[in-house]
């Protein structure tokens, strides 16, 4: 598996997340927004979280419009895997990637802290090596992380199992007071129509070692690194 891990300015989980790939084993290259190739036999196109132009405009708006996102439009289109976290996931919604948009959070705050997630299916190339129904124990970082869209995409996303991860409790229960940013339905993250493109607002990257709190962010790593070698 070949990840390529774009950076853009004011990223800053971009190491993070070629740590989690790299543990996972997958060869990581680093690829600056400017450019116009992603490396060839890239697999898995990544936008990392952060805070690409200082959240400027709206977050992941001037990001969505650089040089490099013709190149990974061309490889979703090839239906090559694309995983965008936090910012990375307001970049795909401003690209055209995933449809919707991320607002502010509900109660106008940045939201830093651990967040249940259930997963809502383990059938993706990103959550094979997790269970569906499985409520797993992430971080969540963001001041627009409220997912929005209008009634007719939220029928499709929900109508296609596009709805990757909701906010829960530990018990799995999705709740009101669970949903940190105000998100509709608790969404955490979205799948496009072919299930290779992910878009989530809380950073497995940054659970991966029981030295840092715990490993199960791993399961999103492994599920592609492994997944793409059963699948090969
Ligand atoms: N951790 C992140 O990627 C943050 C994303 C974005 N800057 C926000 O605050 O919503």
């Amino acid at each position: 598996m070949k990840a390529a891990v774009i950076v853009f300015p004011g990223s800053n989980r971009d190491h993070d997340v070629a740590r989690a790939l790299r543990q996972a084993g997958a060869t990581v290259v680093s690829v600056w927004h400017a450019d116009h190739e992603l490396p060839a036999g890239t697999d898995l196109a990544v936008l990392p979280g952060g805070f690409s132009y200082g959240d400027y405009l709206r977050c992941g708006a001037i990001a969505g419009r650089a040089a490099i996102m013709d190149a990974v439009r061309a490889h979703a289109a090839r239906g090559g895997l694309v995983l965008g976290i936090c910012n990375g996931f307001q970049i795909l919604c401003e690209s055209g990637l995933l449809p919707g948009v991320l607002m502010r959070n509900a109660d106008l705050h940045f939201v830093c802290r651990r967040q249940h997630l259930l997963v809502e299916r383990a059938d993706t190339p990103f959550t094979n090596r997790y269970a569906r129904g499985q409520v797993i124990d992430v971080c969540i970082a963001h001041g627009e992380g409220n997912y929005a869209a209008d009634a007719e995409t939220f029928a499709r996303l929900d109508g296609e199992g596009r709805v990757a991860f909701r906010y829960c409790d530990a018990s799995g229960t999705v709740t009101r007071e669970a949903n940190p940013n105000g998100s509709f339905s608790a969404i955490a993250g979205i799948y496009s129509e072919r299930f290779n493109v992910l878009g989530m607002m809380p950073h497995p990257e940054n659970l991966i070692d029981n030295l840092v709190g715990g490993t199960d962010g791993r399961g999103l790593f492994d599920s592609l690194v492994a997944g793409l070698r059963t699948a090969a």
